[in-house]
């Protein structure tokens, strides 16, 4: 029998008898994101849709018994706090952390800082703020507080531009490893604005708002989510976009109860949906940007990367009509030389040629395409080059690569390393088939498959609906690399993409080492 695993993830929070947020949002949230939910109630409220009528803090010796029976038999990867009720039991909760992690190792801990009800109930005194801001926030991997608590927390005045909002970012992320989302729940507009600092990617998270009064425990979700999403090691700038297409859906589907707002309803396929994806990007409202344009001729096929123009007429000779440039360490004088030529050979065999990060001279060059990677994002003239009608194609790793990539509308995205290579110095795991296969079914745009593929697994990249598979080494490296450009064109035509398989929930985790960020650094 085939028992599905599941991460165990902690809520410490409060217990809302309307069914709406706090513990009972958080364990539903838990369970749409694969994760057995353990809980630890602060304190119960007596609360509906409408108001909060009464808190009660539980015993400290209650809290502790919660504790002391969960740590004894299951042990958590990842824990968040919410509702803290005091400050004494915010110190029993830290004391707790600190044991669990010296018994069974580092776990993620998501701290989502709720000093007051949607209604408008405050949950913090000052002493509890204090003991937040000294022993909390400093034990976190990431921090999920609204626009009123970050500002609060950071002991400044209300957050009014979108620079307010970043600035009071950067004062709350403690450490570099920290994660600080400042969520736009508590705003209005017509678009659902988070702002994301990580280690990983900074930028505002954009969605449409769903425009339904039902969002009710969608801060308490949303920090659970991303609790569960670190649990099953995916590194926090992605734990928080599956966490937001997580609540969207959840927005989507919720629904009255009582005649307040009702709960959000969060339930597994959410990542299933493209138009769950935020866009990422530096501006919370960035300009409209010219789409690049479409492929001559989205069947890329077969892509081989080579570095220099003769390697380029050499197998444009041997029939491959998808090309990339990719010349590292060289004069401009040589890279001019260089891309001149190939762009020259690669028109008058019809080909479909990319220049690999020198966007200034390929748009000089007059040549068809270019590669870029996201870190060359910031340099590239973007608007220039889709004036000009270059086709772009992007690197893509992760979510929030993907994000950030979307928006931008390039003519293809590369998906990569699919499988081990020594050709590139990454920090990525191999995404494997499974990640090709959810980005090739997920997306509307051409992808194409990059890293560590041969004759012994194109065919397979091909089925998973690849429109193209780019290599190195397999032609390079070669001894005879015109026969092994036919051997790898042959397995190209003959594979079909196989679209029976199910989509998958998600895609798997892009670092290695699953995540055991937790406090300090
Ligand atoms: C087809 C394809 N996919 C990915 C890459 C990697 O590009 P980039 O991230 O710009 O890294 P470098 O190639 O510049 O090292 C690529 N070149 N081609
Ligand atoms: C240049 C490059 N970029 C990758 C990515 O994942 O972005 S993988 C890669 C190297 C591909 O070379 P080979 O076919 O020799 O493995
Ligand atoms: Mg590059």
């Amino acid at each position: 029998m085939n028992i599905p695993y599941r991460p165990i993830v902690w809520t410490i929070a409060g217990s809302d008898s309307g069914g709406g947020a706090g513990i009972q949002a958080d364990l539903r949230a838990i369970d749409a994101l694969h994760c057995h939910g353990a809980s630890v109630i602060t304190a119960l409220t007596a609360q509906n849709s409408t108001s909060v009528q009464r808190v009660e803090a539980v015993s400290p010796t209650m809290l502790n018994a919660q504790c002391q029976a969960l740590a004894a038999d299951l042990p958590p990867r990842a824990i968040k706090t919410g509702m803290l009720g005091n400050a004494a039991h915010l110190m029993h909760i830290v004391e707790w952390i600190e044991r669990l992690r010296q018994q069974h190792g580092a776990h993620p801990l998501v701290v989502d800082p709720v000093l007051a009800a949607s209604s408008g109930h405050s949950f913090a005194d000052d002493a509890l703020l204090q003991a937040y801001q000294t022993h909390l926030l400093p034990a976190a991997c990431v921090l999920t507080p609204n626009r009123q608590e970050a500002a609060r927390l950071a002991g400044m005045p209300p957050l009014h531009t979108d620079h307010d909002v970043e600035a009071c970012a950067r004062r709350l992320q403690y450490h570099p490893q920290q994660t600080v989302v400042i969520t736009g729940g508590d705003c209005t507009g017509s678009q659902s604005q988070d702002y994301l600092l990580s280690p990983q990617a900074q930028g505002w998270l954009n969605l449409p708002r769903v425009d339904t009064p039902h969002s009710h425990g969608s801060g308490c979700s949303f920090a659970s989510a991303i609790a569960a999403a670190l649990a099953h090691g995916h590194p926090a700038a992605d734990a928080v976009i599956l966490a937001k297409m997580a609540v969207q859906q959840g927005l989507q589907h919720s629904y009255a109860a009582g005649s307040g707002r009702g709960p959000v309803h969060l339930s597994p396929g959410f990542a299933q949906h493209p138009g769950h994806l935020p866009a990422l990007s530096l501006q919370a409202t960035p300009a409209p940007m010219q789409a690049f344009p479409r492929l001559s001729n989205p069947d890329l096929g077969l892509y081989v990367i080579v570095d220099s123009a003769d390697w380029v007429a050499r197998v444009l000779r041997a029939g491959v009509r998808t090309v990339q440039l990719r010349i590292k360490n060289q004069s401009t004088e040589r890279l001019r030389s260089e891309i001149r030529t190939s762009v020259q050979l690669a028109a008058a065999a019809g080909a479909q040629l990319f220049i690999n990060d020198h966007w200034q001279l390929a748009l000089e060059e007059g040549a068809y395409g270019v590669h870029l990677g996201q870190e060359d994002l910031m340099q590239a003239d973007l608007p220039r080059l889709a004036a000009a009608g270059l086709r772009l194609g992007l690197s893509s790793h992760s979510y929030w690569e993907v994000c950030r990539a979307l928006p931008i509308q390039p003519s293809y995205l590369a998906c990569g390393p699919v499988f081990p290579t020594t050709s590139k110095q990454m920090p990525w795991q191999a995404q494997g088939l499974h990640n090709l296969y959810y980005w090739c079914q997920l997306l509307s745009l051409p992808v194409i498959a990059v890293g560590g593929l041969d004759s012994s697994n194109i065919a397979a990249a091909r089925q998973a609906g690849a429109a193209g598979v780019a290599l190195i080494r397999a032609v390079t490296e070669s001894r005879d690399p015109e026969a092994t450009i036919q051997r790898l064109q042959q397995a190209i035509q003959t594979a079909q993409p196989d679209m029976q398989q199910p989509l998958p929930a998600w895609a798997n985790p892009c670092l290695p080492g699953g995540n055991t960020l937790s406090a300090r650094g």
